[in-house]
């Protein structure tokens, strides 16, 4: 039987021990699975109370069943749900149970997304919005990867495939027609027209764009310095909880600490980094070498300065990049008067919170900046970007192309309806579709 035929079973739900687990199956013996757990056939998309039983292991679980006969179903397959206890010893019981039907195995990494993609059930832009919408961290990245789901990207690009078809026969025609100079004429003017105006509304797509790619992939800020200027103290603070060792000793973090937040629906990384200093030990040494590396790479840097000592030029501790560095000035708690000279941006005591709030404000104004404002992202992705990119080079070589002849014209407009093809998993060689259904999770 081929791999596709087989019935297909996986834990959708997280890790046990968990309230409540769900396992998946889908295929063609999804039916007969649930008349032998089950007992009989639930009425179809109704949740329905069992006692899952099997023939050798005995009672597996009281549990909730649902029956979703194909093709109306997540997968265009034959689906059935088991909602159990979820509980090792359960999970473990209802994977004996379905391991020894024959014709039943473990479904691999997005093998159900998979299957509703080859199904017609999603398209590949649909399929990559999915995969965002289980990873999204924050609600904008949530509401991105919701509208890519429901298709804001498949459907501009299916209509953009459509118009460009409707040109392309126009020039078929036209060619048909070669010997009547006029007709073809009249047939290849409103294509080059149609073509032109599809290559200025992709244009838009790319340049509304915006952040959106950055909005997947999220924010990084390093925190930098000299040794026990505060670095780690503020770390604490940002992360709400004890992420990072403080100490008065100088040189106390070595190793490069990131916390994930959650900044006004902005979804940030922040690092903190050793203290950046001239050292003979070989440890703190290679700490340094990961912070002057990770602040080159981050997108901002926080440089702190000690207020009661004497303020630290970033430039000459940080490798040279491209990256923005604002300069605070923390322990203001230290000194009398807590000026901010020109290059310091704001001054803070990290331990007991003054300036904190003022921070996190400059951080979530940067953040907004960086990603980009409105809610127009459309393109999300590096693949995305770059099979649009060569539709509309190819839309915009069209026009180009009338001079050498209308075949020409044609085969650029094919080439531009194909990168489209792609870009919805409608054109596609196998290992591109591997590749982007390995990195889902297995139950998805
Ligand atoms: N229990 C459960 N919850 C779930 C899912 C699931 O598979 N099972 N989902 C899984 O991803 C998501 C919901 N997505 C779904 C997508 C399509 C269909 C479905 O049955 N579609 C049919 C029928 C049309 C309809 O009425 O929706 C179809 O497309 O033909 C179900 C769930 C999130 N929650
Ligand atoms: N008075 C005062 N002390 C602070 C403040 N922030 C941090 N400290 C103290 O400064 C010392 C160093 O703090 P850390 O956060 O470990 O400094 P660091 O920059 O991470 O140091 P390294 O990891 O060694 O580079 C600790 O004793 C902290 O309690 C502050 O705002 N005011
Ligand atoms: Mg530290």
């Amino acid at each position: 039987m081929h791999p596709r035929d087989q019935t297909i079973y996986a834990l959708s739900s997280g890790r046990p021990p968990t309230a409540i687990a769900i396992v998946r199956v889908s295929g063609p013996l999804a039916g007969q699975v649930l008349e032998c757990l089950a007992k009989k056939l639930p009425a179809p998309r109704l949740a329905t109370h069992v006692l899952l039983f099997d023939e050798k292991l005995g009672p597996i679980d009281d549990a909730v069943v649902l029956w979703f006969p194909g093709p109306a179903s997540a997968t265009g397959e034959d689906v059935a749900e088991f909602h159990i206890h979820g509980g090792r010893a359960v999970l473990a019981s209802l994977f004996g149970a379905l391991a020894a039907i024959d014709g039943l195995r473990l479904a691999e990494p997005g093998e159900f997304t998979r299957r509703a993609f080859e199904n017609g059930k999603l398209d590949l832009t649909e399929a990559e919005g999915l995969d965002d919408l289980i990873h999204a961290d924050t609600d904008r990245q949530r509401r991105q990867a919701l509208r890519q789901l429901k298709g804001l990207l498949g459907d501009r690009a299916r209509n953009w495939r459509q118009q460009i078809i409707e040109a392309l026969a126009l020039v078929e025609v036209g060619i048909d027609f070669s010997d009547e100079g006029d007709v073809s004429a009249e047939l290849l003017a409103p294509a080059l027209a149609k073509a032109s105006a599809l290559h200025r509304e992709i244009e838009d797509a790319l340049a509304a764009q915006g952040r959106s790619e950055r909005l997947r992939d999220g924010l990084v800020v390093a925190i930098a310095g000299q040794p026990n200027v505060g670095k780690s103290t503020l770390m604490n603070q940002l992360a709400r909880r004890d992420v990072a060792i403080v100490s008065p000793h100088a040189g106390t973090t070595r190793d490069v600490i990131e916390v994930q937040l959650d900044l006004d629906g902005y979804p940030v990384t922040i690092i903190d980094t050793a203290g950046i200093r001239e050292t003979a030990d070989p440890v703190e040494e290679e700490g340094v070498r990961r912070a002057r590396a990770r602040a080159a790479e981050a997108d901002l840097v926080l440089w702190l300065v000690d207020s009661s000592a004497e303020a630290s030029n970033p430039e000459q501790w940080l490798t040279e990049s491209e990256t923005p560095v604002w300069v605070i000035r923390n322990k203001v708690d230290l000194v009398q008067t807590a000026s901010a000279g020109p290059d310091l941006l704001i001054a803070i005591s990290a331990e007991r919170g003054d300036g904190l709030a003022q921070l996190l404000a400059l951080l979530v104004d940067f953040a907004g900046r960086y990603f980009g404002s409105g809610e127009a992202g459309l393109i999300t992705r590096e693949r995305q970007r770059l099979l649009l990119r060569s539709t509309s080079d190819l839309l915009q070589h069209a026009a180009a192309s009338a001079e050498q002849g209308e075949e020409f014209v044609a085969e650029d407009m094919r080439a531009a309806a194909q990168q489209l093809g792609r870009l919805l998993g409608r054109v596609d060689v196998e290992d591109i579709l591997d590749s982007i259904f390995r990195d889902f999770c297995i139950g998805k």
